[in-house]
């Protein structure tokens, strides 16, 4: 295609009549849903995780960017422009953990299903209870690990998935001395036997070990770098001991129990929760949609229908091969569209073309085309002004032999 040149584009403004449900389309909901889902993932990570000092700096910086917009600040607008790029790559790789978590989350879609996961934890408790308690008394060592919110992938080595349904006689047989698998930890993850074999990390505080050999030396290495907890059973002197937040402990078995019923008690605090009133249950997204629907109106609805000119390429199609166009011939139309704003940045101005079909010359020898009609590439949302020149003439001559 040949090159166009786009004039200078000042704008000019129409006025225009009509109420904005008129103008919304089906992609601006689904525009606006989109947006909303988003916010409300971004909401609920708030709520979880970020900080409040974090929150109230994102809810300053909103004000500012909203003053800064209607008060037309246009050096402040410049730096959120560019600042908005290194601030997501700041965040992109402040909260790469959580990011991936997020997806993991997402993607395992454990969020949807709460309450049955609530019932499983119950009886998670008795069956690992009664495992821990069976081989204490048979002096059957075994290391258990349960993960935290901190991912934990980046401290162990090795291991086999399991992904099998927790049971104690299918512990008792893992930690049996004389099976394969005995060695190292295993990972439970959401009530299930998720991986056996584990290599945990080894602490440095050794003191804080209590005669313990390198199987509680694992356990409270894997408790000094996050927030995972870890039971050991020692196999000499059939005591068990939980390992977290970097300490070593003894424990008594009602102490067990409460520590397990704590831990899985803290990791369904929603589900444990009293149930919300379904109206409090659609604060958040109500409060997503709205945020996102106000974020249409402030940037992508625009009131204002715009006029914008191009010049665009007249293109000849179809020359019988014994005839050419004598010169001088019109190379170029000029355009004029008007638009929304957003309509026209789906625009391409360089593959809009004004094509000529010339065909079957019949012996005559000038034509006339209306160039309205033969506009290519043209955006639906957009609306033919006029075309400079409406018409085309171009003389034809025989080609000299
Ligand atoms: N880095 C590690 N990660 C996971 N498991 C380990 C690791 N190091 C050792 N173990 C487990 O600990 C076992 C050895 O335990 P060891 O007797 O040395 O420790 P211990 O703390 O004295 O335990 P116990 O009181 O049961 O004897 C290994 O067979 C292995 O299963």
């Amino acid at each position: 295609m040949t090159n166009c040149w786009r004039y200078p584009a000042v704008p000019c403004r129409l006025e225009v009549n009509q109420p904005w449900w008129d103008q919304f389309r089906f992609a601006d909901a689904v525009d606006i849903a989109i947006v909303a889902v988003l916010l409300y993932a971004l909401f609920i990570w708030l709520h979880d995780r970020a900080s409040r000092s974090l929150g109230i700096a994102t809810g300053m910086l909103v004000v500012v960017f909203f003053l800064a917009r209607s008060l037309d600040l246009y050096l402040t607008m410049l730096a959120f422009q560019y600042g908005l790029i290194g601030l997501s790559l700041v965040f992109l790789i402040v909260f790469q953990q959580d990011i991936r978590h997020g997806f993991e989350r997402f993607t395992s879609a454990t969020w949807l299903n709460t309450s049955r996961t609530a019932r499983a934890s119950d009886q998670a408790v008795s069956v690992i209870l009664e495992a821990l308690k069976e081989m204490a008394e048979s002096r059957i060592g075994a290391l258990l690990v349960f993960p935290g919110r901190e991912p934990l992938e980046r401290h162990v080595r090795g291991g086999v998935m399991v992904g099998a349904e927790l049971s104690t006689p299918l512990l008792l047989s893992i930690f049996h001395p004389k099976s394969p698998g005995h060695d190292g930890a295993v990972l439970i993850k959401d009530s299930r036997i998720h991986t056996l074999g584990l290599h945990l990390p080894l602490t440095a505080h050794v003191d804080q070990l209590g005669g313990g050999g390198t199987r509680h030396a694992a356990a409270l290495g894997l408790a000094d770098c996050c927030d995972a907890l870890v039971l050991v059973v020692s196999e000499e002197r059939g005591t068990i001991s939980v390992a977290q937040n970097g300490r070593l402990e003894t424990l008594q078995e009602q102490q067990l129990a409460e520590a397990l019923q704590a831990y899985f008690g803290s990791h369904e605090t929603k589900q444990r929760a009293p149930e919300k009133h379904p109206i409090q249950k659609l604060v958040t997204p109500l409060a997503a949609l709205a945020a996102a629907t106000a974020l249409w109106f402030s940037f992508a609805y625009h009131t204002d229908t715009i006029e914008r000119t191009f010049v665009v390429p007249i293109e000849y199609r179809n020359v019988p091969e014994q005839w050419e166009i004598e010169e001088p011939k019109p190379k170029y139309a000029e355009v004029t569209l008007s638009g929304s704003d957003p309509a026209f940045k789906l625009l391409d101005p360089t593959n809009v073309a004004v094509s000529l079909e010339i065909g079957d010359v019949n012996g005559g020898r000038v034509f006339r085309w209306n160039t309205e009609s033969n506009l290519s590439n043209m955006v639906t949302e957009l609306e033919i002004q006029r075309v400079v020149p409406e018409t085309v003439t171009v003389a034809l001559r025989e080609k000299q032999p």
